[in-house]
């Protein structure tokens, strides 16, 4: 099961080129895309997801490409894509709006109803099911976004920055959360903290102004680290500060 993007151009305008002649493959089963700000993660999750379109290159999912109508409905209910903000939509409870991303991707009404209860199960907010989504948390509202995902039945689960704004006890519960999914579902997940490099990844993406710093296994990035005293996260500092001299 591999991501790959190929020969990707994209600017947002002439002046800002964030990507020119990019390639990536991904087929680990759950990796971190670790940048600093404005490294350009968001873009090529925007741009794996279909939300933005490159002028130029090609994006895939095993057999699946967005290349017509037909091949981009069979994409991107295979690949699914958590922005950074999660947008409550009014009126509708956790449940309704957890469905109603089923039947987005294509679903009926009732296999994406049926489908929603299994899916809050899965990211434990049944409890808050018939609440109104805009009541959530913020954390709330990701593990929302995440049940929607899970209710169409998604291979590759794209998310940006999913434990910004969390407090310490919501990121370790949403990578905890996070952990229950591995053999289920590919997972990317963007960060910029080194912190959030848990050792259920068992790949690393470094990327940096449009341009891949390192990929490989987590054990290979936290070597890059060299003989320096510490645990798991002081490792991962380092091996990232060896890569990325910018702004972090
Ligand atoms: N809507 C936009 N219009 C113009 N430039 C943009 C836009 N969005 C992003 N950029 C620029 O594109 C580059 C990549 O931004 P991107 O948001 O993809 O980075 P990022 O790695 O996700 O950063 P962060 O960690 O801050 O979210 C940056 O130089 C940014 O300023």
């Amino acid at each position: 099961m591999t991501l790959r993007l190929n020969g990707i151009r994209f600017r947002y305008s002439r002046s800002t080129t964030v990507f020119d002649g990019f390639n990536l493959a991904i087929s680990s089963p759950a990796t971190v895309l670790l940048g600093p700000n404005g490294a350009g993660k968001s873009t090529l999750m925007g741009i794996a997801s279909t939300h933005l379109k490159a002028e130029r290159g090609t994006v895939s999912w095993q057999d699946k490409a967005p290349t017509d109508k037909r091949g981009t409905v069979a994409y991107v209910r295979a690949v699914a894509w958590l922005p950074q903000e999660i947008v409550a939509i009014p009126g509708l409870t956790v449940r309704e709006q957890v469905a109603y991303m089923g039947w987005l991707k294509g679903m009926s009404r009732s296999a994406a109803w049926d489908s929603s209860r299994q899916a809050l199960e899965r990211v434990r907010l049944t409890d808050l099911a018939d609440r109104r989504s805009h009541q959530l948390s913020g954390g709330q509202k990701r593990r929302m976004g995440l049940a929607g995902a899970l209710t169409h039945q998604s291979e590759l689960i794209l998310m940006d920055e999913p434990t910004a704004g969390l407090d310490p006890t919501q990121r370790k519960n949403f990578r905890g959360l996070l952990e229950t999914l591995r053999g289920d579902v590919h997972i990317v997940v963007s960060t910029h903290q080194t912190e959030d490099l848990a050792d259920s990844y068992s790949e690393v993406v470094v990327l940096d102004r449009g341009t891949v710093r390192f990929q490989g296994a987590t054990a290979e990035f936290h070597a890059l680290a060299g003989d320096i005293a510490g645990g798991p996260r002081e490792r991962a500092e380092a091996a990232y500060a060896q890569l990325v001299h910018g702004e972090v």
